[in-house]
């Protein structure tokens, strides 16, 4: 399973600019191809939702060009799709399923409309309902109620009266009365039960106006669509920034200090989860507000939680779950049950996940409830995402904690591909200093002084090496058995404390320094599967305020974003000396010859391997040992810290 690691962070801090509103974009996208003319849509999304729909569009005979600056054109069909018949698949893109099956309902076509295996798990019973009602044709190719679905030419009545419930996703009635105006024909549309997500009907309402066709709206039960409705080009059309991505960012700042701010949306976005700022504000953060952006602090005296009625941000509520971890008391999240339908069973999904960092979370039917741990604690298995890309954004909120391992990070693509990157650029994470070297050379020395110095954590990579080769033997596991040893790695059961090391309760600070475990860590670092398995352990020692690692593959491998990368050396006579007295100084007999031959043997091994060799990476700064003193050295290694 691919993963992404992301570093424990210290603050946030910055600018983000948004990409487009996925909604937006997609309604955008529909609409231009309906209207009457062409469409240039800028700041459109890029990203699999808004591709599906783009494709989708193409094989309708929706004439679609890409230009300069992310500029798409649509040339619109004036409410007729040119291409009659085709399979449309539309991945998971719960948008674009719902909207284009409105449309292509009325079309007078032959189309099935399928998506993904978790898209025919997701309810659209209540939109072929309403559709039926306007004399649709439309069959169930699975499951009764879900997708895949054949549509068929038929007789559309429109007029009159058409229910649709509004309690389980409001993508339905987006779909109808996005799909009215086609008909020309005055139709009344009345909302069965409570209408969940208000704000994404006041998104289709404006976007439609936009293309000059104005629903007369009573409430939230009645929408009219006028007679003689038709799509109308605007010309030029601008996608606000999403405003449930912003969320993220905004909760960055709040639990990081900040400021951080998101321009692309603002006071007067048309998006409902722009109002997730005030749920962050109900939580103590500080948030400013302009017309086209939003920043949030952190208040002086730390967040707290908070019970909400989500209804109104259904999306961003899910980061208001993952900011609870940084809020003094539990946090209630109330009238949630869209979440059960969306890309995944977003409650069950998100009780799970945040289980794994020791919250205690309580779910229902339609809210959840979440205390924070003391300390988070961070799964090596990973926090799963359910191909879900809010899941995975929300999650990476909780990297304020711990380092933390986030599995399948690429769904993200849904609708903010470089999510990851963007927030490498606004947060800071806890600084590293790795020091790499061949053995003897000084480096743990080196690193335990500069750690000291700093006032920093100090991770011993060697000693894990070590370990798992100590573990292996006592275990009765053969040090070239790659499998075993690897399983024995990722289950070592070590504490470390100060200058003591337990490995299952039992104190092991000297039984891992003999030669022979020298000569059994430098065999079983060699294996891949134990490189692996070693490596988000090695990573969980990053704390604040800062780590020194020393090893042989700190900065290339575990660390590569460390600030400072140090390659450690001396020559291998000075080496074999330093060890010679090392090992008479601890009262154990030696002899310069064969010390000198194990080193020899030793660096053949660890530079010759195939993962992670030991070699000077280009980044890291040369310091030769062999005419310094340990004081000069740690003094060197400190001075290129500081600068
Ligand atoms: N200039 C120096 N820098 C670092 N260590 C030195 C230096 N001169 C002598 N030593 C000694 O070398 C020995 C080996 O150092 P150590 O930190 O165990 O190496 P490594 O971790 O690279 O195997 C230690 O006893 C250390 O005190
Ligand atoms: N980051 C690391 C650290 C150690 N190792 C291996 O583990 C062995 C013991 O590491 P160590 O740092 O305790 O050894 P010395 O350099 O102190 O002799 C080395 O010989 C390497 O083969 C590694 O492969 N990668």
């Amino acid at each position: 399973m691919e993963f992404l690691d992301l570093p424990p962070l210290l603050s946030a801090r910055g600018t983000v600019r948004l990409p487009g509103s996925k909604s937006i974009s997609n309604r955008v996208l529909l609409l231009s191809a309906l209207a009457d003319g062409e469409t240039e849509v800028r700041d459109l999304l890029a990203s699999d939702d808004t591709h599906v729909m783009l494709e989708a569009l193409k094989q309708l005979g929706v004439g679609i060009r890409h230009e300069a600056g992310g500029v798409v054109r649509v040339a619109g069909v004036g409410g007729l799709f040119p291409v009659k018949s085709g399979d449309i698949f539309l991945g998971n893109a719960g948008t674009a399923v719902r909207s284009l099956t409105a449309a292509l309902a009325l079309a007078g076509g032959q189309y099935k409309v399928s998506g993904v295996p978790r898209m025919h798990e997701r309810p659209i019973g209540d939109l072929v309902d309403g559709l039926r009602q306007l004399g649709a044709d439309i069959a169930y190719l699975g499951n009764e109620g879900f997708p895949p679905l054949q549509l068929k030419p038929a007789q559309i009545k429109p007029g009159g009266v058409v229910k649709v419930r509004g309690d389980v996703s409001s993508q339905f009635l987006t779909g109808l009365l996005m799909a009215l105006p086609l008909t020309g024909v005055e139709t009344t549309v009345e909302v069965v039960g409570e209408l969940i997500s208000k704000p994404y009907i006041e998104i289709t309402l404006a976007t439609m106006a936009r293309f000059g066709v104005n629903v007369v709206r009573d409430g939230w039960q009645r929408f009219v669509v006028p007679a003689g409705s038709r799509y109308r080009s605007p010309g030029t059309i601008y996608v606000e920034g999403d405003a449930s991505s912003a969320s993220y960012f905004l909760a960055l700042g709040a639990i990081g200090g900040g400021p951080v701010r998101v321009e692309g949306v603002g006071r007067d976005s048309i998006q409902g989860d722009v109002r997730f700022a005030d749920a962050l504000a109900r939580m103590g953060a500080v948030i400013e507000m302009g017309d086209n952006w939003i920043e949030a602090k952190a208040p002086a005296g730390g967040l707290t939680g908070i019970t909400l009625d989500c209804n109104h941000i259904p999306d961003a509520a899910m980061t208001l779950a993952t900011t609870a971890l940084f809020a003094a008391g539990p946090t209630m999240l109330t009238n949630i049950a869209s979440w059960r339908v969306k890309e995944t069973d977003r409650i069950a999904a998100m009780a799970k996940e945040l289980r794994k960092l020791g919250a205690e979370v309580e779910e229902g039917a339609d809210y959840i409830r979440v205390t924070p741990a003391k300390a988070l604690s961070s799964p090596p298995e990973g926090i799963d995402t359910y191909d879900d890309h809010r899941v995975a954004m929300c999650f990476s909120l909780a990297a304020f904690g711990t380092a933390l391992r986030i599995n399948d990070p690429k769904c993200v693509a849904k609708t903010f591909p470089d999510y990851f990157e963007r927030l490498a650029t606004v947060t800071e994470a806890v600084p590293v200093i790795a020091i790499d070297g061949p053995s003897a050379s000084g480096k743990g020395t080196v690193a335990a002084c500069v750690a000291a110095a700093l006032g920093w954590h100090y991770l011993d990579s060697g000693a894990l090496y070590r370990l798992t080769a100590l573990a292996a033997r006592r275990a009765g596991v053969a040090w070239d058995d790659e499998s075993g040893v690897a399983a024995v790695a990722a289950r070592l059961d070590v504490v470390f404390d100060g200058e003591s090391i337990r490995l299952a309760g039992e104190e092991v600070g000297e039984a891992i320094r003999t030669e022979e475990m020298s000569s059994g860590a430098s065999k079983v670092a060699a294996l891949p599967a134990v490189r692996a398995a070693l490596l988000f352990r090695q990573r969980l020692f990053r704390r604040a305020p800062g780590l020194v690692g020393d090893g042989r593959d700190m900065g290339s491998v575990v660390f590569p974003d460390a600030k400072t990368k140090v390659f450690l050396t001396a020559s291998v006579e000075i080496r074999a000396e330093r060890r010679y007295k090392q090992l008479i100084g601890k009262g154990i007999e030696a002899t310069i010859q064969p010390i000198l031959q194990d080193l020899r043997e030793r660096d053949e091994r660890d530079s010759q391997r195939s993962v992670a060799p030991l070699r000077q990476s280009d980044d890291a700064e040369l310091l030769d040992t062999s005419a310094l003193t340990i004081d000069e050295a740690v003094a060197k290694v400190l001075a290129w810290a500081a600068s």
